[in-house]
């Protein structure tokens, strides 16, 4: 029988991802932290980690070149891939929200500029609005952008709010709530339809138990 492929972002989701499969009595003997290897397979040969960039995990999972993916709501959002979203996995809590310095309040011009990781999140939510905008696509650091006088304000993500408050930067609006989430890619929902229902049965358990403990 092949294996279930799963794409696993790098980076904020790995360890907390592992430690939910780990609960389940999923385990991959070779995966430590300094490794550079990128497939990996647990013990009992049922399943295989691919590593990969978190903005890469949609894309591997809508192609079939994995099976199933874990991924922040955020990358789904902003990458729109054609998968099932099933499970709301409950970690990675975060947020999506329009931050800016204090002033931009009030800010109603028609000529707004966004920086984001997330250009597309941000135009989606200013065009419910009725507000057309122009966006300035980063990779990092975006709370630089209206700092410095190249956006007007940010769509990021706040976690802790640590970042815009060391930058005198607040939430101005709220957009949306994110979590991890599990995708699994169309086809290998009825391919491999007993194995992945079984599995996605166990998560669900470990996350009721850990939202009642
Ligand atoms: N403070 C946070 N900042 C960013 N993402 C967070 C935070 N807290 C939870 N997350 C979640 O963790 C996911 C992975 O974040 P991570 O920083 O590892 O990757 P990334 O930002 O997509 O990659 P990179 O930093 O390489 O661009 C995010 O997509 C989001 O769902
Ligand atoms: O509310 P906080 O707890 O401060 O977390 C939010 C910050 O974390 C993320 O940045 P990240 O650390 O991924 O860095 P980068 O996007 O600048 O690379 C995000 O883009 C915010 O900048």
């Amino acid at each position: 029988m092949s294996e279930v492929k799963i794409a696993l972002a790098k980076g904020r989701l790995e360890q907390l991802t592992l430690a939910a499969f780990q609960e389940i009595g999923i385990e991959f003997p070779d995966f430590t932290k300094d490794s550079r290897k990128l497939i990996f397979e647990d013990k009992n040969h049922q399943y295989q980690i691919v590593l990969v960039k978190a903005s890469d995990v949609p894309t591997y999972v809508e192609k079939g070149a994995a099976d199933i993916g874990i991924v922040g709501k955020d990358t789904l959002l902003e990458n729109g891939a054609d998968v099932f979203e099933v499970l709301d996995l409950g970690f990675g809590r975060c947020k999506f929200a329009v931050a800016g310095l204090p002033e931009q309040k009030n800010n109603q011009s028609s000529k707004l500029t966004v920086a984001s990781k997330y250009p597309k999140v941000a135009k989606d939510y200013y065009h419910k609005k009725g507000i057309s905008i122009e966006t300035i696509k980063l990779n990092g650091s975006v709370e630089l952008a209206p700092l410095i006088g190249l956006s007007d304000v940010i769509v990021d993500i706040v976690e802790t709010g640590r970042t815009l408050k060391e930058n005198g930067l607040e939430v101005l609006e709220d957009i949306s709530e994110i979590s991890a989430r599990l995708v699994v890619n169309k086809a290998s929902f009825k391919t491999k339809t007993d194995r992945i229902h079984s599995l996605i049965q166990d998560i669900e358990s470990v996350i009721e138990k850990q939202t009642v403990s």
